[in-house]
């Protein structure tokens, strides 16, 4: 799962980078930041209504659509995929923390 998105990283900054005739992230590019975040917000609108209809292959296919234009809003705000493994690296380690402290679990 990382990998894969790890992979899909690097070729939406290749295609930043290079760009290729016919690629649809290099039209996202072209058109600019509003259009990649319009492009955010439906698809995360759309991934709401998938799992609202419970339509689980819907839901998958949706959640897919919503990680790769995240991905290339990342891309275009220069935002390197290290920065979000990262994060979430250092929130495992929280969580675990927090588990073995269930005082402070409402924090
Ligand atoms: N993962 C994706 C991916 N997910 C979704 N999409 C595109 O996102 C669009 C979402 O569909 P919509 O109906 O909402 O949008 P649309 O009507 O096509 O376009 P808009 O006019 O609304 O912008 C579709 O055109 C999908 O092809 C993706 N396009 C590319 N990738 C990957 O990105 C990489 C580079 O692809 P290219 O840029 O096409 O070379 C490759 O690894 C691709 O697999």
């Amino acid at each position: 799962m990382t990998q894969a998105l790890i992979e899909l990283y690097k070729v939406i900054q290749d295609r930043k980078d290079s760009p290729k005739e016919g690629s649809y992230t290099n039209y996202l590019f072209t058109k600019g930041l509003d259009k990649i975040l319009k492009k955010v917000g439906e698809e995360a609108t759309e991934v709401v209504i998938a799992a609202k209809n419970e339509d689980s292959a819907e839901l998958v296919y949706e959640t897919a659509d919503l990680l790769y234009h995240v991905w290339v809003l990342l891309v275009e705000k220069g935002i390197p995929y290290e920065a979000i493994t990262e994060e979430l690296a250092r929130r495992e380690g929280l969580i675990s923390k927090t588990t073995e402290r269930p005082e402070i679990k409402n924090l």
